[in-house]
Order: C-alpha cells, then sequence, then structure tokens
C-alpha cells in the first residue's frame, strides 16, 4: 500500500510513548489517518526482539547490531576523576580494573528499532512511586488521576493482592516462562489458570539474605500506590515497609508466549493487523516539524543513514492536518525540537535556525539512574546463564532448541533477573552519608517515604564480556540510584540532522550522589555474602580496597576453584594460584558460619568512591529534556504536553518528566503515552477503545484468573 503525503497525525519516534499514541489513536477511530514515523528498523517478528534471554546481544556495538544509537558524553566531570564518557553495561562489565582506558571510549546507548526501548530493553517491571507523579505538581497528572491509566495498559498475569493492576490490556506482565535457579529450574505452567507460584533458588536465596540484613519480603512493592490512595498520606507507607522492601521481580514477558511484550507488538502491529489508517514509515528520521507561523502542519524526514549521491540530505515531508506528536524519547525530541526553531533562542541564532518559540529549557535537566555492578562468584552447582553468554556451543544449542520447541517453557523466556529490592537507609546509616546526601534527603526524600533512595537486583549471571573472566558460576549485583541530584543537557551543533548532538550526561556532578551508591554497594554485598551460594568476589569487579584491608574483595575459595577446573596443571603454588595477581582467594564455604557485617575505613570509602566514579554508568532510563512545567521556569510542554508558544504540537515521551521517577522506566512511558493519547483523543472528539486490538501472538486475555482477584 503506497504511503499518503497528509495524514491527520503524524507520531514522530515509534518508542513505548510514540507507539502507544499512534495504535490508541489509530484504533479509536478507523477514519483517522496515523503515521508512525520510526528511525530504527522495524521489529515485528524480529527473533532476536522477542526472545527475552538475549537481549543483551541488542546492546552490542559490533557492527552488526543496529538496534541502538550511541551517544558520546563530551564533558569532563571532575567528580570523575577526569572520565569524559560513560559507557554501557556490557563494556563496563568486560573490563578489569586495568582497562580503564579502553572504557573511557564507550558512548552511552539508546534504541534505535521500532519500539524504542520496549524492543531491546531488560524487561524488569516496576512502577514509580505515587508522590513521583503528584510531584509533577500539574492538573490531570496526580497518582489518582493516573490509576485507571496504569491498569488500561497491563495484562498482568501474576497473582496480586491489590487492585492497581489491568488485566485485559497489551502489555503483558508475568514472571516469565521459566525462571533462572541457581541448583534448580522451574517451569511456569502456561496452559492452566491457576498461577504456580514457582520461585528460583536463587531468588529464593537473594530473598532470604535481604531480610537477614533488614529489608522485608513484600509480595508487591508495585502495587503499594493503592495504599497511599487509600490512605491518602505517604508517610504510612514507611511503616508498611513498601518503599523498603524486596520481591519477585516481574517482567514484561508473556507467560502464554514466552515472548517479550514490547510497545510496537502491542499497541502498533495489532492495529495494523485489522485496520488500514495507521501508516509505518521506518528507517527514516525526523529531522523537522514544519511550521505555518507557529503552527505544526507536518515534518520532514531523511533516510537513517546518509548515504546519498555526495552526501546530500534527502528529505521527505508528510504533512499532518490535526497534529505532530514528538515520541522520539528523551535524546530525540529536544533535538527535532531544536532543529525546528524550538528552543533557547540564543543557541538558534547561533547555528542559523529560524526562531519560532524561545524555550531555554528544551534539552536541559537530562536525568538518569546510576548503575553500578559488582560480580561474585557462586558454587558450582548453581545454575546460570553464564556458559549460555560464554558461548559454549553445546549449551547454546540446547537453549535455542528448547525455545523451538515450547517457547512458553524455555529458558530463554526469562531474562535471568528473578529478585530485587527498593531501599531506604536507617537513622544510623544516614549518619554515615555524610552532609552533602543529608541535605538532600532533608528536602527530597524525608517527607516522601514511598521514595525509595537504590534499587537492587539479582542477576543470574556475570553482566560481563566472558572472554576476559576466569571460567566458573557468577551472580551480579545490578544497583542503581533511584533520584539522582545531577543533571545533564543535550543540545544540537547544527541544523543537519546527521550531525552528532553536544551532550553531557551530567553523571555524578552532585557530589550528593556517591553516598547512597557507596551504602547500597555495602548494601548487596552483605547480601551477597549471606547468601547459600555465595562463594566469594570477583575481584576484578570490586573496589581496589588496600589489600590489607578486612574490607578487601577476597576472590574465589580455593576448593571450588579445583572443582571447575580439576584437570588443570599447578604453577608455583601448591594452591594453583598465581601470586601478584589481584585475586586473594577467599575462605572455603561454611553453611553455618554467621557473618558480621565488613568494617569500612575512610580509606575503604574512598577506594568505592573512585570505583563508582570509574565504572558509574547509564541504566538508560533517561528523561527530563523537555520538561511539563510552567514556562518561565523552563518548562517546554504544558499540561496537556503542548509545545508552549507552538499549535498542534505535543511531545510525549518521558522526556516531559519535570522530575525522576523512582523506577525503571518503561511502565512510565507507557503511562505517558495513555495519557498523553487520551488528550489527544479529547482534542480530536475521539474516544480511546478498550481493549485494544488483539496482540498478536499472544492469546486473548480470558478475564481474572482466581489467583489474581483482589482479596
Ligand atoms: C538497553 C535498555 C535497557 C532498559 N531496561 C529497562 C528495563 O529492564 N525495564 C524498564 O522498565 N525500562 C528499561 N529501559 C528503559 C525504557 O525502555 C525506556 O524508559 C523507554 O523505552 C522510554 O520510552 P520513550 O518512548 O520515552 O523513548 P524511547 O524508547 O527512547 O523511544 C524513542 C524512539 O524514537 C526513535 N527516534 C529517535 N530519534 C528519532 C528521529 N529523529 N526520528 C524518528 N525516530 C526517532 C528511536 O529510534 C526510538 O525508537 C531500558 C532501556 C534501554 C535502552
Amino acid at each position: 500500500m503506497g504511503h499518503p503525503q497528509e495524514v491527520d497525525v503524524i507520531v514522530a519516534g515509534g518508542g513505548p510513548a510514540g507507539c502507544v499514541v499512534a495504535g490508541r489513536l489509530a484504533y479509536a477511530d478507523p477514519n483517522l489517518k496515523v503515521m508512525l514515523i520510526e528511525g530504527g528498523a522495524n521489529n515485528r517478528d524480529d527473533p532476536w526482539v522477542y526472545r527475552p534471554g538475549i537481549f543483551v546481544r541488542n546492546m552490542q556495538r559490533d557492527g552488526i547490531n543496529d538496534k541502538a544509537t550511541f551517544y558520546t558524553d563530551t564533558k569532563a566531570s571532575s567528580y570523575m576523576r577526569g572520565r569524559e564518557e560513560h559507557c554501557s553495561v556490557s563494556r563496563t562489565l568486560s573490563i578489569s580494573q586495568g582497562d580503564r582506558e579502553a572504557e573511557l571510549n564507550e558512548p552511552l546507548r539508546c534504541a534505535n528499532i521500532l519500539g524504542g526501548g520496549s524492543s531491546i530493553n531488560f524487561q524488569m517491571y516496576t512502577r514509580a512511586s505515587a508522590s513521583d507523579w503528584d510531584d509533577f505538581k500539574t492538573p490531570g497528572w496526580t497518582a489518582k488521576d493516573l490509576l485507571p491509566l496504569m491498569k488500561r495498559l497491563e495484562n498482568y498475569q501474576k497473582p496480586t493482592n491489590n487492585d492497581t493492576h489491568g488485566y485485559d490490556g497489551p502489555i503483558a506482565i508475568s514472571n516469565g516462562g521459566t525462571i533462572t535457579a541457581l541448583g534448580s529450574a522451574f517451569i511456569l505452567s502456561s496452559d492452566t489458570n491457576v498461577y504456580t507460584d514457582f520461585v528460583s533458588s536463587a531468588a529464593h536465596d537473594f530473598l532470604r539474605a535481604s531480610d537477614s540484613i533488614g529489608i522485608p519480603f513484600s509480595d508487591d512493592i508495585q502495587g503499594k500506590l493503592e495504599l497511599c490512595l487509600k490512605l491518602g498520606q505517604h508517610s504510612f507507607l514507611l511503616d508498611l515497609d513498601t518503599s523498603h522492601a524486596s520481591e519477585i521481580w516481574a517482567k514484561y514477558i508473556n507467560r502464554h508466549t514466552g515472548r517479550r511484550s514490547d510497545a510496537a507488538t502491542a499497541y502498533v502491529h495489532s492495529v495494523m493487523d485489522v485496520q488500514n489508517n495507521l501508516f509505518l514509515r521506518t528507517n527514516s528520521r525526523v529531522s523537522r516539524v514544519i511550521f505555518e507561523g507557529n503552527k505544526a502542519v507536518g515534518v520532514a524526514y531523511v533516510p537513517a543513514r546518509n548515504r546519498a549521491h555526495q552526501g546530500q540530505t534527502l528529505e521527505t515531508i508528510v504533512k499532518a492536518r490535526k497534529c505532530v506528536v514528538l515520541s522520539s524519547g528523551t535524546l530525540g525530541t529536544p533535538q527535532i525540537l531544536e532543529r525546528s526553531g524550538v528552543g533557547s533562542a540564543e543557541l538558534l541564532k547561533k547555528l542559523d535556525i529560524k526562531v519560532v518559540s524561545d524555550l531555554p529549557g528544551v534539552g536541559e535537566q537530562y536525568q538518569d539512574h546510576y548503575t553500578t555492578l559488582s560480580i561474585y562468584r557462586v558454587s558450582n552447582e548453581s545454575q546460570t546463564l553464564d556458559d549460555f553468554l560464554r558461548g559454549d556451543k553445546e549449551v547454546q544449542k540446547e537453549l535455542f532448541q528448547e525455545w523451538e520447541v515450547s517457547p512458553e517453557k524455555a529458558r530463554l523466556s526469562s531474562n535471568a533477573i528473578d529478585a530485587g529490592f527498593k531501599i531506604r537507609p536507617t537513622e544510623a546509616e544516614l549518619k554515615e552519608m555524610g552532609p552533602e546526601f543529608n541535605k538532600l534527603w532533608d528536602t527530597y526524600f524525608k517527607d516522601k517515604p514511598d521514595k525509595p533512595v537504590m534499587f537492587g537486583s539479582i542477576v543470574s549471571a556475570a553482566y560481563a564480556d566472558h572472554s576476559l573472566l576466569p571460567p566458573g558460576k557468577y551472580i551480579t549485583m545490578f544497583q542503581y540510584l533511584e533520584y539522582p541530584a545531577s543533571r545533564g543537557k543535550i543540545h544540537i551543533q547544527s541544523a543537519n540532522p546527521y550531525v552528532e548532538p553536544d551532550f553531557d550526561s551530567g553523571f555524578m556532578n552532585d557530589k550528593a550522589d556517591f553516598a547512597p551508591i557507596r551504602w547500597s554497594y555495602k548494601k548487596t554485598r552483605e547480601v551477597a555474602r549471606r547468601m547459600d551460594a555465595f562463594r566469594g568476589e570477583l575481584t576484578s569487579h570490586h573496589p581496589r580496597f588496600h589489600p590489607a584491608s578486612p574490607a578487601a574483595a577476597k576472590d574465589i575459595d580455593i576448593q571450588t576453584a579445583k572443582g571447575i577446573l580439576p584437570e588443570r596443571v599447578h604453577c608455583r603454588h601448591s594452591h594453583g594460584m598465581l601470586r601478584g595477581t589481584w585475586h586473594a582467594p577467599g575462605e572455603p564455604y561454611n553453611a553455618a558460619k554467621v557473618h558480621e557485617d565488613i568494617k569500612y575505613t575512610e580509606e575503604d570509602d574512598k577506594a568505592i568512591d573512585d570505583w563508582i566514579a570509574d565504572h558509574v554508568e547509564t541504566t538508560w532510563h533517561s528523561l527530563g529534556t523537555c520538561a511539563m512545567k510552567p514556562r518561565e521556569e523552563g518548562g517546554v510542554v504544558d499540561g496537556r504536553l503542548n509545545v508552549f508558544g507552538t499549535e498542534n504540537l505535543k511531545c510525549v515521551d518521558l522526556s516531559i518528566c519535570p522530575d525522576n521517577l523512582g523506577t525503571n522506566t518503561y511502565s512510565s512511558a507507557l503511562l505517558v503515552g495513555e495519557k498523553g493519547a487520551s488528550l489527544l483523543a479529547e482534542d480530536l472528539g475521539l474516544k480511546i477503545k478498550t481493549p485494544h486490538a488483539p496482540v498478536p501472538h499472544a492469546p486473548v486475555p480470558k478475564g481474572m484468573p482466581a489467583t489474581q482477584q483482589v482479596r
């Protein structure tokens, strides 16, 4: 079918928010012509997208993978020991302490494929705290206002005891088909409505260890919202421990199909299968919005790669009769605005771009969550994904074949991230966290007990390049800072859409951000040490403590090491380990041991801070560059997501968040999309249809299983 040169609504950018807007509007009115223009490739039925277990591959920068865009951070941070660029998880994980030089050249990446982050992300499901939305201070955006939309998007497939989840929405949420286990693997039954509550021994091990250091188990941290709304006061939540608790993590995986639940399949392919009014253009980068006066009347787009004769820029123009929606993500949307004449007048004049609306807030206040990862050795009997990631051909064949036979039960229908927690410090811990963080605590966290400070998860594998790791089994403690005080920015350097922007991630440029990450490193380490499977620390992936410090990381114990390579030939030392390396063997495992917390000196704390500075990196939870707040405070959009000083132009993606959200952000991007779709439907006199069009491959939800009913 040919594509029209004029439609009613253009959506620029096919990430989660853009897919929701395009799909919901097109389904609401089959006569409304909607065009979705995406810079990356189509994700439809791409096995590298829909098989959940191989998600790490989609972050590689190897010349083959084109599912991610790479942004280079251009500013040095004095707090990061002169680091000019921060890097991706896959790279950081792969390096040892000595490889810092190589690490410095790795850029930040974000999605470049239809579905945006939802096609390549880790599939971890969490939700923001109620106070996060209330803090937007915008009518129509309180947690109470948004709760019906949170439910509208979900096909929740886990048991629940609260009324905050939805059951006939397009986005599936479950524990995945199989939960990777340390010690054993459990399979969820998909042909019965009775939910089988299998949880891996790794997850249990982690949860027990967390409980033993004062992080209690909760059956649904993400449901805390309801309590908040019912009680009408956030302070109650502290007593209920919901912002300081652990749980079995849910995943964006449909347990009936074993497939990733990405936004394009859920909202766009579903509509394109049954209607013909949704037009999709992929591999097309929107360069600018076309204005008549200050009214948006269309967009210009260029091929994703500039391969034209003599580097000419080939623009195609599509007209929009009713509205243009920018949904190109936190790093993409502000660039389109600036190229279109919406941004700081000073910058635009310098670049010879005609000013349509002077909005100095465009591209400012860039935020993310800051990740650090520490890796631990686990027992040789543990079942982890390491052999698969290491490239063991037999194991890979077995896992891929398993998928072909029964994807809904296959080990690849999991992300191997089964449990985690959100935590807040105690009064005693706060005292050790220094004046900078305490000041932030008093103004930001103290009166918002539903806001966690840190997020932590267990991954049943080393998140690392295994070619650089010793053989063996691993777990990774994956932690991130939920509400960094640091801020960055992104601005164009040219009107040419192929020229890289000037990007300053701002990582760790506020000193207050060090203390909570340091505190959480200690916490996750205490959890790991108390797990039954624990057999030591992968010293290359821990702070460089003084070798004589009691806090110094200790590697695998000799007995476990011998079990990994029983046929090895000994070198030099009777215990088979080489001196002169950073590896120090740990104590033999003792199941009966009662642990004491490691005591850290000031020098140890300094070593942790250096490690943070050298290794902290993105969680790909970018937000905030086109904030919804008053124009005079640097705002870019109003409460209806209209861009100030323009007509018929909205931004609908996570760039609109005026402040951070304490969550993995896919749920929030979908929610912003749902809210944007509702606002647009109101503008256009339409009604959103529920349930949405049937999701390809997914059986239609048959109502709520007994175990999911509110008790
Ligand atoms: C590697 C990774 C792991 C993550 N893990 C998780 C997780 O486990 N759980 C979770 O909840 N969240 C996770 N996230 C975050 C989550 O996916 C994002 O918050 C979410 O996708 C943001 O949605 P968005 O619609 O705002 O923008 P994006 O997802 O960034 O989508 C923007 C889209 O616009 C396109 N685009 C950009 N510029 C242009 C242009 N000029 N013209 C046309 N198209 C353009 C891009 O290709 C992209 O498809 C992860 C993200 C990544 C990248």
